[in-house]
């Protein structure tokens, strides 16, 4: 029986099977690999995967009627079926030390779908996320908060653009697939409150860096403090946040 397509979980499914294969290729599935895919919906992906000698599948998916579906269809005891929110899951909990992770994301919490995996970084060395092509663009700018978080780990390779005809039911905008491939530097030891600093950073991004912290921050940095968020590098938001971290700089200078 097809299973309902629900647009509140984001259910596009990619159906052409030239893309779908090629997209298992890019994820590079090597023999013994241990692979997490995000939204397997019908599993048509999922079924690519499958088709290299890796040696385990973690499927997570938060419709229960698509889990059924994957339940009932998909048998292979490479398989661990999960039905999970990947806006929250805890990827230690799977008790592996190395995983690959893949997924044709729901657009609407790609996200924070991504936000999760970037607190399990040191377990993933690479991702392959499909997702709405300026959501894409935007991780690649180097300009929103989230953006950063990521490049403060990963490197980002934009690999293709899939146009809507090429899902199930299509939707209105352009797809990207991006590749991350985990930087050999962790530079950070809490990322919350890395957290905590680039959204402050880069809230109200036309506001100049002053209005954001203390004055004494940037001399210390020697960055300019009438500059704007959007024209920091990646060094120097690195060299500010570790700067603030170790003098808890927390007052705005008067205006
Ligand atoms: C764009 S579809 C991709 C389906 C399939 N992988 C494909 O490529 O055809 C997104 C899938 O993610 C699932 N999903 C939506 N929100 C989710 C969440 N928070 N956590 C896990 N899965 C979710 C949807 O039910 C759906 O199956």
């Amino acid at each position: 029986m097809p299973v309902r397509l629900k647009k509140r979980f984001g259910q596009h499914l990619l159906v052409s099977s030239g893309i779908l294969s090629k997209i298992a290729e890019l994820a590079n599935p090597e023999e013994g690999d241990i692979f997490v895919e995000i939204g397997p919906g019908t599993g048509l992906l999922t079924k690519e995967l499958l088709k290299y000698p890796i040696k385990k599948l973690f499927l997570i998916e938060l419709d229960a009627e698509m889990v059924d579906y994957l339940q009932k269809n998909l048998k292979d005891e490479r398989i661990v079926i999960i039905q999970d929110n990947a806006v929250s899951f805890n990827y230690n909990n799977l008790n592996e030390r190395k995983l690959k992770i893949i997924g044709n994301l729901p657009y609407n919490v790609a996200s924070l779908i991504v936000e999760n995996v970037i607190y399990y970084y040191s377990l993933i060395p690479t991702a392959l996320f499909l997702v709405q092509k300026e959501v894409a663009e935007k991780w690649l700018s180097g300009k929103s908060w989230l953006s950063l978080f990521i490049q403060t780990f990963y490197d980002l390779e934009y690999l293709m653009t899939i146009p809507p005809r090429f899902f199930k039911p299509p939707p209105k905008v352009n797809s990207a697939l991006l590749r991350f491939n985990l930087l050999q530097k962790a530079k950070i030891e809490d990322l919350k409150n890395y957290k905590k600093f680039l959204t402050r950073l880069y809230e109200g991004k036309r506001k100049m860096l002053r209005k954001k912290f203390s004055k004494d921050l940037f001399v210390s940095a020697g960055i300019n403090e009438f500059l704007r968020a959007e024209n920091l590098t990646l060094k120097e938001v690195l060299k500010l946040y570790h700067l603030w971290e170790a003098h808890h700089q927390e007052t705005p200078s008067e205006p």
